[in-house]
């Protein structure tokens, strides 16, 4: 069996990867090639030019990606031609988990208040400080990232509210809402975390609308993709005050346009897209690669996190 790989990877990870899997594999990451990709049943990473592999005669069974977001990829291709899909969802939530906790720690210490009177030499105390105790949080996205985020929020006695498509229980949550009851679920919260995916029924969905629902002292912070929230929305209601802040890692354009309202307002924390990357990244994908392809091997269907193109996305 071959296997294409089009991600740069530590020796020691390629070690792992021939080793457990016996399998050739092929290193693409510096020179593609459509024709030596169609002549693999795996590939592991993404390139556009998967796709002139796929107009060719070919092999190609199964691929997984590098991330957790699929928006980007052409879905109904991979449909099209019966392709098993992989996402590295589960192996980069547990470091957007803990930037969540950093920028809810800032959001209730004023952390970057004083961050800023560093710069200025300026010994001043926060006005308003408080804690996550007792505050209610509500998950938009109830997957991977959001569960992570729920572990980690147990010790501070928070309530904590989902969101997911149909209100199904997830452990750890108090209570989860259907998306249709979106208004009432983050009536009462401080903060909303946003980690939805990108899809048709995602796209805008966070706008002014949700933002009226919301209380003037919350937080919304957002991790999963730009386009879920309508922008221009949210600039108009943090200019206005209607929200106490936000944290926002995604973007409808990205990189962020320098002329955005959002670079000048004090209550907002901007991150250049920057929540997912890790050092255990590589690691914790090729241990999740690992585990499909002992089930790939064992019936023919990777095991993990599998897009299922009839259903969300
Ligand atoms: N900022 C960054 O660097 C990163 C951003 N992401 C983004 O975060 C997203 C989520 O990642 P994971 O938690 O790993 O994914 P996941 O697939 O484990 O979780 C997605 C959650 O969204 C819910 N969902 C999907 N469609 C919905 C809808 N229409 N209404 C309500 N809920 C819906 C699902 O039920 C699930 O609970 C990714 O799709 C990606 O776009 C992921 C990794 C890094
Ligand atoms: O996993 C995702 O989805 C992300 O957004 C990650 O930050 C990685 O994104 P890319 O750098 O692969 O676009």
């Amino acid at each position: 069996m071959k296997i294409a790989l089009l991600r740069k990877l530590e020796q020691s990870l390629l070690e792992r990867l021939n080793q457990e899997t016996k399998a050739e594999i092929i290193d693409l990451s510096d020179q593609i090639s459509p024709k030596a990709l169609a002549d693999t049943e795996i590939i592991l990473g993404w390139n556009p030019a998967v796709l002139d592999a796929l107009k060719l005669p070919n092999k190609i069974k199964w691929i997984q990606v590098w991330s957790a977001g699929v928006d980007y990829l052409p879905l109904e291709t991979f449909d099209q031609n019966h392709l098993f899909l992989t996402t590295a969802s589960g192996a980069n939530s547990f470091n957007i988990a803990q930037q969540l906790l950093a920028y809810l720690l800032i959001e209730v210490r004023h952390l970057d208040l004083s961050i800023k009177n560093q710069t200025k030499k300026l010994w001043q105390l926060p006005a308003g400080q408080t804690e996550l105790t007792q505050k209610t949080i509500a998950l938009l996205g109830t997957g991977n990232i959001a569960q992570d985020l729920v572990k980690m929020l147990q010790p501070f006695g928070m309530k904590i509210i989902g969101v997911n498509t149909t209100g199904h229980e997830v452990a750890g949550f108090d209570q989860c809402f259907p998306i249709s009851q979106l208004s009432e679920a983050i009536r009462d919260a401080d903060f909303v975390v946003n980690s939805l995916p990108l899809t048709t029924k995602t796209k805008g969905i966070i706008d002014q609308a949700v933002f009226k629902a919301l209380k003037n002292s919350s937080y919304y912070l957002t991790v999963g993709r730009g386009k879920t929230t309508n922008e221009a929305d949210l600039i108009k209601t943090l200019a206005n005050h209607e929200i106490a802040g936000a944290a926002l890692d995604v973007f409808e354009n990205e990189p962020l346009s320098e002329n955005s309202p959002l670079w000048e307002m004090d209550n907002v924390l901007i991150t250049p897209h920057s929540a997912g990357p890790s050092d255990f990244y590589d690691q914790r994908v090729v241990d999740s690669f690992l585990t499909n392809f002992q089930a790939y091997q064992e019936t023919g269907i990777p095991s993990q996190h599998l897009i299922n193109y009839q259903k969300e996305y």
